[in-house]
């Protein structure tokens, strides 16, 4: 768990970026909803409270800032597909938002006593907009921004409040739930990035999973070109049910994480890596051909086969030993028909006598 996680979206992957943007607009969509309908709604409330001058000026600004929100309904779709969608939908939430809180505050300027709805506004809105899994930058944006708009407003409207302790009694309580909306904020983030890696890693070898992998893969395919192919290497260790069957289930959970590392130390940041089976390994290459990722291969496959894995039972070494089949894929690659044929040349590796990488031509 590391705090930049939770301090900017820079430091998630793209496929969370993108799991959490479409989180973000589902819940940004039902806040526009509850909104749209709260401001309408308190129509009735304003009928009942307010004289009927003030209430025939209000009605109004209720209905054209309802009529304002109502835009960022079909918005909030089009922010599943791009994050600027997203922050551009926020930014004119709060625009919309901060402009009635504005508006409203003005009509009662005439020393008219401001009802607990209205001065209670912007704390409202704090509250509401916990329900976003936003990071702690992006919260603190939205404090900053509320905090200086309240202020703004209050010092415009009623500048006496700077005179006595209101100001400051204002700020505190901007501030308190400005912290209270960041934590509870932070708090989403946190159990949608752990459900996020319960879903996509392998619990054993920390390795990302079948699922992920394969979304992986076809962004990789998106993005390459006929400059720019992408290889796969499918391994898989050789007799691995004879180590469980010699040396226990639980030295054949070692083997498998000393494996993971291994590739981890060989590839590195430079490729995806995924527990694709029980025994099995998928290795994705971006920007990178089939000779190269043959290679790239070969180097694995001697580095496990140098290293024995120690038993830490009986401090016995294991030796293990893998085999490999390697496909280069295009933009224009069916992903079912490459994963089939990266199958196809480890089954062939398999036939060799194992211990040897094989790739499809
Ligand atoms: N310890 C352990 N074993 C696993 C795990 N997942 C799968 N296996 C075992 O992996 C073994 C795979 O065996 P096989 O498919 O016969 O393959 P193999 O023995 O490696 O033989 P070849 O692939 O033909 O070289 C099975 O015995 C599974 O029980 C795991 O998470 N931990």
């Amino acid at each position: 768990m590391e705090l930049k996680e939770y301090w900017s979206d820079r430091n998630h992957s793209r496929d969370f970026k993108l799991i959490r943007i479409g989180f973000v607009a589902i819940r940004f969509r039902w806040l526009v909803t509850l909104l749209i309908i709260g401001i309408a709604g308190w129509i009735a409330v304003d009928w009942w409270v307010l004289d009927p001058a003030h209430f025939k000026l209000l009605w109004k600004v209720r209905l054209i800032t309802g009529v304002m929100l109502t835009p960022l309904l079909p918005l909030s779709y089009l922010c599943k597909l791009d994050r600027r969608w997203m922050v551009m939908s926020l930014h004119s939430l709060l625009g919309i938002l901060l402009l009635f809180n504005f508006v409203s505050l003005w009509s009662f300027r005439d020393g008219v006593p401001i009802p607990v709805g209205y001065v209670a506004f912007p704390y409202f809105l704090l509250a509401l907009l916990a329900v976003l899994p936003l990071p702690i930058r992006s919260g603190i944006r939205v404090a900053v921004v509320v905090t200086v708009a309240v202020l703004a407003t209050d010092y415009w409207l009623d500048s006496r409040s700077l005179d006595n302790g209101e100001l400051l009694d204002r700020i505190w309580l901007l501030l308190c739930f400005s912290l209270a909306m960041i934590w509870v904020q932070t708090g989403q983030l946190r159990m949608l990035l752990d459900l996020y890696r319960e879903s996509t890693r392998d619990p054993l070898t920390r390795l990302m999973n079948r699922r992920l992998f394969v979304r992986q893969l076809e962004d990789t395919r998106q993005h390459s070109s006929a400059e720019r192919p992408y290889t796969l290497i499918l391994l898989d260790l050789d007799r691995f049910k004879r180590i469980n069957d010699d040396h226990g289930h639980l030295m054949g959970d070692e083997v498998l994480v000393s494996v993971a590392n291994t590739i981890m130390d060989i590839f590195g940041q430079d490729a995806t890596v995924a527990r694709y089976g029980g025994e099995e390994f998928m290795v994705l290459l971006d920007n990178t051909g089939l000779e190269q990722g043959e290679r790239q291969a070969e180097t694995l496959r001697l580095a496990v086969e140098s290293q024995p894995v120690e038993n830490p039972l009986d401090e016995s070494e294991v030796m293990v030993t893998i085999s490999g089949g390697v496909v280069e894929g295009r933009l224009d690659s069916d992903l079912t028909e490459l994963l089939r044929q990266a199958d196809e040349a480890l089954y062939a590796a398999k036939s060799k006598g194992r211990n040897c990488v094989v790739a499809h031509r």
